[in-house]
């Protein structure tokens, strides 16, 4: 299957809020821009949420019908290995292979030896077009990536075999993901890991590199801007020459995960996908909560008193619920403002501090990195949590399409 050139993950944790994200897609497509939807829910949130992949087919057709919404639309089995696919396999059509567990793990001597003579042609210069300077490839480098990758690409391969034995010829679409890891991975080396990647026959749609700088979860990036667009811009020329020169399939494009929230790097990949004609993968991470929370906040009464329950319980269980994303958030947990101090906030503060708006002096990025990984405990709240989000729906739908239009969709994709 085929998927368009721009397209976007739109997490959606509770499944409640799938026609507020279409109207946000809707709209700019309404403004001349095609972008499909990639509805997105990760392994380790559907075993935090207590939640199938069938759920998340579900919610996704149903908004889907209910909206009318006649673009292309995937279900992605989000960070899924052999040891996950086999519960997503049956209802997803787009696969993000993550062998982020598998680099460094060695592959076989056999294996590494044939890597290295199949493609001993790359060691040298290589002149990418796009790229000003060559990309200089030394045995060494070769080597030292296949043994930091070749393994991981096997495992990719593995996991992308099972997936075609239960499919058979049923069109899916195939992302292979090694960003959550803490070493990037640089233009030589994104090449020479799509070499592998096309020597195990993968029919590669998307690939999400680890790019230099941090991509935490729920807040703007953190690094040099410049220097990731500049990495951006030859990752993206590596990819296209990947095609021409491995036979990977065309269109082959760029994944950004955790890509949600990262402001300052949009309007530098819009010019940079436009000037290249190149393709993107937005992959959000549970934006859409926040903006249930915030929506939740602004209906005040029970809403608030809800929102600001969730905070005291997330505070209490920092450890627990920080555990499983110590990779990719950053809270500076003595500045966090206590429960006490949350429960005397209004609508506006609770909102304000949540609400991923930098020019607001009362955005707290440390109160929202915590939310943005406490959905346990709404999730604990079950049908009662639920319940508030139906109650209070034109707050909640309100502040998720315009999340997802306003701060991510049309800086992206609306030309400057
Ligand atoms: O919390 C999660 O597991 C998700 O946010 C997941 O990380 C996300 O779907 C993703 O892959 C972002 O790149």
């Amino acid at each position: 299957m085929t998927i368009g050139k721009y397209s976007v993950g739109a997490g959606d944790r509770f499944g409640k809020e799938g026609v507020a994200q279409v109207a946000a897609f809707q709209a700019i497509k309404d403004a001349g821009v095609d972008v499909d939807i990639v509805w997105n829910k990760s392994n380790r949130e559907h075993k935090t949420i207590g939640t199938t992949p069938a759920d998340q087919r579900k919610a996704a057709d149903d908004a889907v019908t209910a909206s009318g919404w006649a673009g292309r639309y995937f279900v992605d089995a989000d960070h899924i290995n052999m040891s996950s696919v086999d519960a997503f396999v049956g209802h997803c059509d787009f696969f993000t292979l993550d062998v982020t567990d598998f680099i460094g793990k060695p592959a076989s001597p056999e294996s590494l030896a044939a890597f290295q003579a199949r493609r001993s042609s790359l060691v040298g210069e290589i002149e990418v077009p796009g790229i000003a300077d060559p990309l200089v490839i030394t045995e060494d480098l070769l080597r030292a990536v296949a043994e930091r990758y070749l393994y991981a690409v096997e495992e990719a391969d593995r996991t992308y075999r099972h997936i075609k034995d239960v499919k058979g010829d049923a069109p899916i679409v195939v992302e292979v993901s090694m960003d959550e890891t803490d070493k990037p991975q640089k233009p030589a080396e994104l090449l020479i890991i799509l070499a592998a990647v096309a020597d195990a026959g993968i029919p590669i749609a998307t690939i999400a590199p680890k790019f230099s700088g941090r991509f935490n979860k729920g807040v703007d990036y953190v690094g040099e801007v410049t220097d990731f667009l500049a990495e951006f811009r030859a990752d993206v020329c590596v990819a296209n020459y990947a095609v021409e020169a491995f036979g990977i399939p065309a269109g082959l494009k760029l994944s950004v995960h955790t890509g949600s929230d990262k402001f300052s790097i949009y309007p530098g990949i819009g010019d940079i996908i436009r000037e290249l004609d190149a393709g993107l993968h937005l992959k959000t991470a549970g934006t859409t909560w926040l903006e249930e929370l915030i929506g939740l906040a602004e209906a005040g009464g029970q809403g608030l008193d809800l929102a600001k329950e969730i905070y005291r319980s997330a505070y209490g269980r920092y450890d627990e619920l920080a555990a499983p994303y110590s990779d990719v958030i950053d809270i500076d947990q003595a500045a966090l403002p206590s429960p006490d101090t949350v429960e005397g906030w209004t609508s506006a503060q609770y909102a304000g501090a949540l609400r991923h708006d930098q020019s607001n002096p009362a955005y707290d990025r440390n109160v929202r990195q915590l939310l943005h990984v406490a959905y346990k405990v709404a999730a604990e709240m079950g049908p009662r949590y639920l319940a508030a989000l139906d109650e209070h729906r034109e707050h909640v739908a309100r502040n998720v399409t315009e999340n997802l239009l306003e701060r991510h969709l049309k800086p992206l994709f609306a030309t400057r």
